[in-house]
């Protein structure tokens, strides 16, 4: 078993950061070449496999990171290298370079993945070669990135998206990815530049072209060796060069729709990352762990990269600045951790030839090997049936985990002759199938035991969901109480504004008093005419009696009375001060009734976006994943809502997620 190997590089200061910082002091302490510190975070000491320092070039990480994962993948072990760190820390510029400016393999600024095809090509031709044409390789290459939890196919024309899929044989594989094969190492990189044209990237403050996904280039390594025995021995590996999202953890506040949903799913997945990471410590501890790959599709994917059957590398890419100190600090515990992972990389080997030729190939095999004994007694039955086993093909040994026995482990005398060797290879060859078959029951179990967990899970969830949906319906039930008391008083407004509409008919139905007040005005200046003409009528004998009567006719108040006593419905001031009175009144009704209208249309409209509030706010929890994400769409929704009845409700909801997550 071996351990995940960290390597660490520090990228030169850059201007913007001189500029904040106003010094080109490092905020990383070298304390011997492969140990150092972070003095301004007070942190423990680093120590890695490797570090490059700000002048460490290209072809020194290649040589310290990118030759030994070749080396591994041309023998048959999977390989990977994950660059990890904050934006703008220098993971593209390791892994691919200097962007868009490759010009050849006598680019000195060139990234570690055209270095990896150059060297890759190169010592394909060397074994092929080497071998006199019996070996024969053969690439095959796939381009995807993981961008909001869907895998996206980069190599497609369409840039299709692909899932993921899990076979007992084949282990975890992308369905229906594009696969290229690729013969040199020029085919092999416009391959990569093709698909590096489709990744999601954005400007960030740190980085003009920051990667908002992770990208994942694989190569399957194929080998195909014709033995002495006309039998064909295949041996595949899969080379992941991974270049992974900034680690920082991605600001939610202020950011809306799109970028949101990129920074959460960002956050999501690389704390799954830490979480698998954490697991794999304790468990490489001797603490027994349930590692929940499944929990992103980066961690799913890459199983195998993690604690599984890979020769695995990481790049810790960290910036010198003191303004980044504390992202800084926070990659390099990563990668502390992550150094503690140990994985069990085998070589992925197999024999061409159908199951009964093998089967009775192997029994020949038995048969003569036992007839070699001294005793005549057969491996299998003595020493190696009912052990499990650890097999090397190269050393040609098989190690008992009952140890003690102790006769098992060399190769057993007599096995000087070529052709005896060969046949104890083809023993270990299903020595080596047993324990592929032990492997993928455990792997089997532990399917089961994640599906359950799922299950689980699921089933939390669901009860959750019902008890806020309880309480939802318990909310609209009160507001439809709410809304029926505003009915009432909506019709009692109406009843009064229809009382008014009655009023004011009446009202206007009454005479017409100022055309009275006209003809009365009239009147009396026809008879102020007639006084003044009283002494011309005076003068006039015979008209005496005629003038008096007329005068004492139209004496103004006898005349009122007369008109008031032959005109009964004409008002007196005090009817018409008592209409006007009312009229007022009705009007302040009015005004009255329709303050309390708007105000519980007002009351009406707060409850309806409580409510609504209230129910987005749900539907959110529903999908957060983090503490932090449960914080804020709490706080957000609470801040959002008025009335107390939805705060309460409001109130109730939250906690029950608080204290589930
Ligand atoms: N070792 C280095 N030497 C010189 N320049 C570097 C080095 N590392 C990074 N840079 C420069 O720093 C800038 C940011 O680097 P890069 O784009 O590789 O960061 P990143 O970690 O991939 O960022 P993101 O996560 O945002 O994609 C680029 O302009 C790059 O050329």
């Amino acid at each position: 078993m071996d351990n995940i190997q960290v390597f660490m590089r520090i990228r030169p200061l850059s201007e913007d950061e001189y500029k904040r910082d106003r010094t080109s002091e490092s905020a990383v302490r070298m304390l011997t070449d492969s140990t150092v510190s972070i003095p301004s975070q007070r942190t423990e000491n680093f120590t890695f496999d490797f570090v490059g320092t700000e002048d460490c070039a290209q072809e020194e990480v290649f040589e310290a990171v990118g030759k030994r994962a070749v080396e591994q993948c041309i023998q048959g072990y999977n390989g990977t290298i994950f660059a990890y760190g904050q934006t703008g820390s220098g993971k593209t510029f390791t892994m691919q370079g200097a962007r868009d400016e490759f010009t050849g393999p006598d680019d000195e600024l060139r990234g570690l993945i055209p270095r990896c095809f150059e060297y890759l090509f190169a010592r394909i031709a060397e074994e092929e070669a080497r071998c006199n044409g019996r070996v024969k390789y053969l690439c095959k290459a796939s381009y995807i990135e993981i961008y909001n939890e869907t895998i996206y196919d980069l190599l497609d024309p369409l840039i299709r998206t692909c899932a993921l899929r899990e076979d007992i044989k084949k282990g975890i594989f992308i369905d229906n990815v594009t696969e290229e094969t690729v013969q040199d190492p020029n085919e092999a990189y416009s391959v990569f530049v093709r698909g590096t044209t489709s990744r999601h990237v954005s400007a960030t403050s740190m980085n003009r072209e920051s990667s908002r996904s992770h990208s994942v280039l694989m190569l399957i390594i194929q080998s195909l060796t014709q033995m002495d025995t006309g039998l064909t021995e295949i041996r595949e590996s899969q080379f992941n060069l991974v270049d992974l999202a900034g680690s920082e953890r991605q600001k939610l506040a202020n950011t809306s729709g799109m970028r949101l949903k990129e920074a959460a799913n960002i956050n999501k997945s690389l704390s799954t990352l830490g979480n698998v990471i954490n697991s794999l410590v304790d468990i490489s501890n001797g603490r027994p762990r349930h590692v929940n790959y499944r929990d992103s599709k980066l961690t799913f994917l890459l199983r195998d990269s993690l604690g599984g059957n890979s020769v695995t590398f990481i790049i810790a890419n960290v910036s010198p600045a003191m303004c980044n100190d504390a992202e800084t600090a926070s990659t390099l515990r990563f990668a502390q951790r992550a150094k503690m992972i140990r994985n069990k990389a085998v070589v992925n080997q197999d024999m061409q030839g159908n199951v009964p030729q093998l089967q009775a190939e192997i029994q020949r095999l038995k048969l003569q090997i036992a007839q070699m004994r001294p005793n005549g007694s057969s491996v299998m039955d003595s020493s190696l049936a009912g052990s499990e086993y650890t097999v090397s093909p190269y050393s040609e040994t098989v190690v008992s985990s009952d140890s003690g026995s102790g006769g098992i482990g060399a190769r057993p005398a007599g096995l000087e002759t070529k052709e005896h060797r060969i046949m104890w290879k083809f023993v270990l060859l299903v020595m080596r199938k047993l324990q592929e078959t032990e492997r993928q029951k455990a792997r089997y179990a532990e399917n089961i035991f994640e599906l359950k967990d799922s299950l689980d899970r699921h089933r939390r969830q669901l009860q959750q969901q019902k008890l806020v949906l309880k309480l939802s319906k318990a909310e609209c039930e009160a507001l439809r109480r709410n809304t029926s008391i505003a009915n009432v008083a909506s019709a009692e407004n109406n009843a009064l504004r229809e009382e008014i509409t009655v009023l004011q008919s009446a009202l206007s139905a009454q005479p017409d008093y100022s055309e009275l007040i006209i003809e009365n005005h009239q009147l009396l200046e026809e008879l102020g005419y007639m006084t003044a003409r009283q002494s011309t009528i005076s003068d006039l004998p015979d008209l005496t009696e005629a003038r008096e009567a007329i005068e004492s006719l139209l004496i103004s108040e006898t005349n009122a009375i007369d008109l008031k006593a032959a005109f009964p419905i004409i008002p007196d001031d005090a009817v018409y001060a008592g209409l006007e009175a009312k009229i007022k009144q009705a009007q302040h009704d009015i005004n009255d009734l329709e303050l309390q209208r708007d105000k519980l249309e007002f009351q009406i409209n707060s409850i309806e976006e409580d409510w609504q509030s209230v129910n987005e706010g749900t539907h959110k929890l529903s999908t957060a994943s983090t503490d932090d994400q449960v914080d804020a769409i709490i706080e957000k929704t609470m801040d959002s809502i008025v009335g107390d009845q939805a705060r309460d409700t409001w109130s109730a909801i939250s906690s029950l997620f608080t204290r589930t997550f």
